[in-house]
């Protein structure tokens, strides 16, 4: 589902050069939730945007479902994650001024202005449903500054949700919640997992991280850790998958 490979991320200024990834082979299978855990600065964050689109390695490779993502133009990979990725932050990335359910709307809006054919009737009918699957139906109308922040967290699912997206990556997903909603939160992750979901989560949490199928570690930029912690998780041996062939990119392993 998604395959990194030889991995590398330098961050350059003027001064400095960060080696913030080394040398990473990470592949996430279909149906997996993955957590990712690590000392702060070991690069999880960094791991997290390059799985998402948001970020290019300096080095190496990335296939989503098999498809080199590498010779993408901004608006190709702008295209694929809405289509195909749902982003959970940990400070939720609300938009203050809009109601909740125009928050949830915003990836639809997005798919609708390049080509998509949802009218803005089904559109809210979608963000409703989404809403609804985080049991957040009674708060549709309110603003985020009306919520706590286990409420903020839901809409933020609600949003990364609501365009069916086969991959969820969640940095932080509890870090700024108290125990009783990290662990509400985690239950809703873990029933989008069970309905078919992909995941993978970055967290401080060990408590978190042992209700997911496989715990990648990273320390100081490299992976020192990968293991199974139930069965349905992919192994740390896993090989990358195959790549299909698609005529507008390249292939990872020809
Ligand atoms: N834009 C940037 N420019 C320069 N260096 C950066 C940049 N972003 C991250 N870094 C550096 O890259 C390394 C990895 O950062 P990253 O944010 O991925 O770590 P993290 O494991 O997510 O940390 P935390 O747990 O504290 O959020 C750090 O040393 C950081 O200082």
């Amino acid at each position: 589902m998604i395959t990194l490979q030889n991995i590398e991320k330098v961050y350059r200024t003027s001064s400095i050069e960060t080696l913030a990834l080394n040398n990473i082979n990470i592949n996430i299978r279909k149906g997996e939730f993955v957590s990712i855990m690590g000392p702060s600065g070991c690069g999880k964050s960094t791991l997290l945007n390059i799985m998402g689109l948001l970020d290019e390695p300096s080095k190496g490779n990335v296939a989503i479902d098999g498809q080199l993502v590498k010779s993408y133009r901004d608006k190709e990979l702008a295209a694929l994650r809405n289509q195909k990725i749902g982003l959970i932050f940990q400070s939720f990335h609300l938009i203050n001024d809009l109601s909740v359910l125009d928050n949830v709307e915003i990836p639809l809006l997005y798919r609708s202005r390049n080509g998509g054919s949802a009218s803005g009737k089904s559109r809210l009918d979608h963000a409703k449903e989404a809403l609804e699957k985080v049991g957040l139906s009674n708060r549709t109308k309110h603003f985020p500054r009306q919520l706590s922040g286990g409420q903020k967290q839901r809409v933020a699912i609600a949003r990364a949700i609501v365009g069916n997206p086969e991959i969820i990556l969640a940095d932080e997903p509890t870090g700024n919640l108290d125990s009783v909603m990290g662990n509400e939160i985690m239950s809703i992750l873990q029933g989008l997992n069970n309905d078919g979901a992909t995941i993978i989560m970055v967290t401080h949490d060990e408590s978190m991280a042992k209700k997911t199928d496989r715990l990648i570690r990273l320390f100081d930029g490299t992976q020192v850790g990968d293991s199974v912690l139930r069965a349905g998780g992919a192994g740390p041996g896993d090989n990358p998958g195959h790549f299909t062939h698609n005529p507008t990119s390249q292939l990872l392993n020809p």
